[in-house]
């Protein structure tokens, strides 16, 4: 059994079908990449299986304890809670709140704490407050954050923002992360920076990471395997060294024979 099974999935946005009868699967900690052209269907696939979007067809399978669990049109924070996580394509942060408090709140939604102890300030609260703090800070060093703690996440640098929110996903716990472009707007030396730390905290966290890029370095440097839409089907999928001489990837990227 693997971690996911994605079986037949299809969305269909009125008479557009943006994704169609895509199968896919992911092992335990493993780094997997999903590439296409623009309008392939990958941000798509992103948002059916984190409870975005329902799917039109098609069943979104999760390992759980052993069975398997249908993810299909449960709510984006039962997946969440099921260990799924997931960044933005266009970032999505608290922006009006520090650095710190954004990771805290994630946290937050794991740490299992009564609203009455919230509601009372219980030392129960101010217990479990430091703990989270403190748990927030060491994801931040992780990504060189620790000395922005108390800025707003509006004031942060674009490729900080970006890191930001890879630590919020990353404070859920999920089993599987999510990235919807990670590096875009980024310049080489922070991609650089980026592809190192995603190899480093998926081999600490042991978790799977699924990659959307369009920056081809980025993704035939850290992926063991690599899927590939187009038009919201899948063409092909393999090793980085298949994937580049698989003509039918070579034809969508560059048209022709
Ligand atoms: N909510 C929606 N309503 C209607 N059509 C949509 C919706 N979301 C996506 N689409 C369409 O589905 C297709 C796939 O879009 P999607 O954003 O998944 O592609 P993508 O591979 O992520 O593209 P890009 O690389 O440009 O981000 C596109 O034709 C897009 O216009």
């Amino acid at each position: 059994m693997s971690l996911l099974e994605v079986t037949d999935l299809t969305k269909n946005f009125g008479g557009l079908a943006a994704l169609s009868n895509v199968n896919f699967r992911l092992e335990e900690s493993e780094l997997v990449g999903l590439i296409g052209p623009n309008g392939a269907g990958k941000t798509t696939f992103f948002n059916l299986l984190t409870g975005v979007y329902v799917p039109s067809e098609g069943d979104i399978l999760l390992e759980t304890e052993g069975k398997q669990t249908k993810l299909n049109g449960k709510k984006p924070y039962v997946i969440t809670d099921l260990g799924l996580a997931r960044t933005f394509q266009n970032i999505r942060l608290f922006k009006d709140l520090s650095v710190i408090e954004n990771v805290m709140i994630a946290l937050h939604s794991k740490s299992g704490i009564g609203t009455l102890h919230s509601i009372f300030r219980t030392p129960k609260y101010y217990e479990n407050d430091k703990k989270l703090r403190e748990e927030s800070i060491a994801l931040l060093k992780i990504f060189k954050l620790e000395n922005k703690l108390d800025t707003l996440a509006r004031n942060l640098p674009y490729g900080e923002q970006r890191r930001l929110e890879i630590v919020r996903a990353l404070a859920t716990q999920p089993k599987i992360l999510f990235l919807d472009e990670p590096a875009a707007g980024m310049n080489p030396q922070e991609t650089a920076e980026l592809t190192d730390l995603i190899i480093q905290i998926q081999k600490q966290f042991q978790i799977t990471v699924v990659l959307i890029e369009h920056d081809m370095s980025l993704v035939m440097n850290v992926c063991e395997r690599i899927y590939c839409l187009e038009y919201g089907r899948l063409i092909a999928e393999g090793t980085p060294e298949e994937i580049q001489k698989n003509p039918a990837v070579i034809k969508a990227y560059l048209g022709g024979e």
